[in-house]
């Protein structure tokens, strides 16, 4: 088997300040291949958001070691390598001046610097990331007259611009309606076509386990890592003990849903 496209060993992190110390995680353990599609899961509180500062190098590392292609995160600076389409995404297109073009060549900046020009190559890539998302045709529109399922799409291809290994998206369907969380799985389909590795931070569990290869459960420790089949097949025992509270899935209308 491919080395691991990230790899965390033995992650522990605790948050310390003048009057206590939390702890947030302790000996994660996770490998995550190229084009797999990874949904981390787990209640508030359970070190999700922790984990992908660490990733994402907003958090100093603590204890063990984070590998993305082989490069240990203590002397990575290949941040271009890595997208990350946070949760506040859709909030920040109100009434910002730019239109959808400005917004993705936007993310080229972590690879060339604030005042760099774009050439044709960038253009380039700005039609092809359009087009993968099927966003061509909103190029020249005011991001602040899109809605909240198409500016999403607009920051994934912000982030796609730079042709990242690794997508880390952070809650992303919260607030979009039940159309376009259809649309965006969709595009996370298209996006694993083209072998991008992708990591999905949400609560939503019920959707989000038919569509993901593998879903991993946090709760400061990593209480699972295993296939949806594997992770739908977890009884209602497990997933109590993993959440802290009486918990099952459940199927309606073909789709699971997560129920107390
Ligand atoms: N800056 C901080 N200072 C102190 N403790 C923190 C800080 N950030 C998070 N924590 C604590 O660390 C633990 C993990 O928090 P984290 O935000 O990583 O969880 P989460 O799974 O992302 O939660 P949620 O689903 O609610 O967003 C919690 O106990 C939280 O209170």
């Amino acid at each position: 088997m491919e080395h691991p496209i990230f790899e965390l060993n033995n992650i522990s992190y605790i948050y310390r300040d003048k009057m206590e110390t939390t702890p947030a995680l302790k000996d994660i353990n996770l490998s995550v291949h190229k084009g797999d599609f990874v949904a981390l899961v787990g209640p508030n509180g359970s070190g999700k958001t922790t984990l992908i500062k660490l990733i994402l190098g907003v958090l100093k590392l603590q204890s063990g070691e984070i590998y993305i292609n082989g490069n240990s995160l203590r002397n990575f600076h290949a941040w271009q390598e890595v997208g990350y389409v946070s949760q506040k995404s859709n909030s920040f297109s109100k009434g910002f001046p730019a239109t959808v073009s400005e917004v993705v060549l936007s993310g080229l900046t972590k690879a060339k610097g604030l005042f760099r020009r774009f050439g044709r190559e960038d253009y380039r890539k700005l039609d092809e990331v359009l087009s993968l998302l099927n966003i061509s045709h909103l190029k020249n529109k005011n991001i602040s007259l899109l809605s909240g399922g198409q500016t999403q799409r607009v920051f994934i291809a912000r982030a796609l611009i730079n042709n990242p290994s690794i997508l880390v998206l952070d809650e992303p369907t919260v607030g979009i309606d039940a159309k376009h969380v259809k649309e965006f799985y969709d595009v996370l389909f298209r996006l694993k076509e083209q072998s991008v590795t992708i990591l999905l931070v949400t609560h939503d569990i019920g959707v989000v386990v038919d569509h993901a290869d593998e879903v991993a459960c946090l709760n400061e420790h990593l209480h699972f890592h295993g296939t949806n089949h594997e992770f739908k097949n977890l009884g209602e025992a497990e997933l109590s003990k993993i959440y802290g509270f009486p918990l099952q899935l459940v199927s309606h209308d073909h789709e699971r849903a997560c129920c107390e």
